[in-house]
């Protein structure tokens, strides 16, 4: 943040805190929403709560991540605590790897300036991805209170391990610096995958790989959970690939287990096949608000579950700022990768080094309505 943008940071927040003295006099309450970058990195995020903290309470700051709106976001919790099912599975025992995917065919056009600042990092990983990973990850909180929750959310970050260079692939579209909002010689990734690394009990060894990338070949958002190979391969199904769990946060919610079944036939042998939940399909006339909606009316509500608590900031901030001061200092360079393609090869090699297993032959066949 440079001198004028932090004057006029702090005018700003003096406005609205102005404002809010006025309403708590009239009887009213104070929440204000704060909408992300929270900073550029671990200090200028600090200074920011700092800053907000001098004028308001942390509880009646709403740090939005509209992640955190999603329906099948907000499922998560719900999955993994309300289904016996899932209790015993949820773990390094069983679990082989955890993807977490944000796909995006469009570029940052329209937005290159802003973006050429942060990257793809700073805009999903750090903080829609790395939310959605604490859900995903975290132990069961003692109670629905939103402290309880974020209490478990902040054990989890603490114990991610520092990102190791090589795990992490970075890319940038052919084409992005024709931006010219955007620097000639950027540095900026638009595209990363990388594996993080939970150091506890329930996760050692277990990689949680993130991925994120811009004009690329499709549009979606995913959680993938792929389990280990089954002692014993009796039907030597493993040809076939693994059980994976897949939640689609969108489009189109939804999710499937991918599981090994017999073919239907005379012959005893397997292939795989689907158990789902096709969200359009299940709840034809349900209406799933919008992640935004859905938080304003909670912020309206007073109800801070679904928003980033201080700590919580810091310990996301915590695990990226050494990478992306990397970066910054062109100390890593991204791939090229062409406009619509999957990203840089070597982001594909990776997951397959981390133990990724591709399923083979398996064709999906959408539900008739
Ligand atoms: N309910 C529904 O709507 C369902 C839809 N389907 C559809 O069926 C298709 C297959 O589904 P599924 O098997 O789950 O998933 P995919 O085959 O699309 O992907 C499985 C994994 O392989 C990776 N991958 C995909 N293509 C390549 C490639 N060319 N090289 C290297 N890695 C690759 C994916 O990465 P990445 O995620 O980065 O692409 C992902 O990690 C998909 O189109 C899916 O949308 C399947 C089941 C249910
Ligand atoms: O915060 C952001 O999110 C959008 C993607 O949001 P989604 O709800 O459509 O998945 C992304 O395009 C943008 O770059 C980023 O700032």
């Amino acid at each position: 943040m440079d001198e004028f943008q932090s004057i006029w940071l702090v005018c700003s927040l003096m406005s609205i805190y102005t404002l809010c003295l006025f309403s708590a006099d009239l009887g009213g309450w104070t929440r204000v929403i704060v909408e992300k970058p929270f900073g550029k990195d671990l200090d200028t995020s600090e200074d920011l709560s700092a800053q907000l903290g001098e004028l308001f309470e942390e509880k009646q700051i709403y740090r939005i991540d509209h992640y955190l709106g999603k329906e099948l976001v907000q499922n998560m919790l719900v999955l993994r605590f309300a289904n016996r099912l899932f209790l015993p599975l949820w773990n390094r025992d069983n679990i082989a790897n955890v993807q977490i995917v944000f796909r995006e065919q469009i570029g940052t056009e329209g937005r290159g300036g802003y973006f050429d600042e942060y990257g793809i990092i700073r805009d999903i990983i750090q903080n829609h991805l790395l939310q959605v990973l604490c859900l995903v990850a975290m132990e069961k909180p003692v109670s629905l209170k939103p402290e309880h929750i974020r209490d478990e959310k902040v054990k989890v970050l603490q114990s991610v391990m520092p990102i190791s260079n090589e795990e992490i692939v970075l890319g940038q579209y052919e084409g992005y610096t024709a931006d010219p909002t955007v620097s000639d010689h950027s540095n900026t990734p638009t595209f990363a995958t990388m594996i993080l690394r939970i150091h506890n009990e329930r996760w050692e060894g277990v990689p949680f790989i993130m991925k994120a990338g811009k004009a690329l070949n499709s549009s979606k958002a995913e959680i993938r959970v792929q389990f280990k190979d089954v002692p014993g391969d009796i039907f030597k199904c493993k040809e076939h690939g693994r059980n994976e769990f897949v939640i689609r946060l969108q489009p189109k919610e939804a999710m499937y287990m991918k599981l090994t079944v017999k073919k239907p036939g005379l012959d005893m042998s397997t292939i795989q096949s689907e158990l789902g939940l096709f969200y359009g399909q299940r709840y034809q006339n349900v209406a799933i608000p919008e992640a935004y909606e859905r938080l304003i009316l909670d912020t309206i509500r007073g109800d801070q579950q679904h928003f980033v608590r201080r700590d919580e900031l810091k310990a996301a901030w915590e695990i990226f700022t050494p990478l992306l001061h990397r970066i910054d200092e062109g100390k890593m360079k991204p791939l090229p990768y062409s406009r619509g393609s999957r990203g840089p090869v070597e982001a594909d090699e990776l997951l397959e080094k981390a133990g990724y297993v591709k399923t083979h032959g398996y064709i999906w066949i959408p539900p008739m309505l």
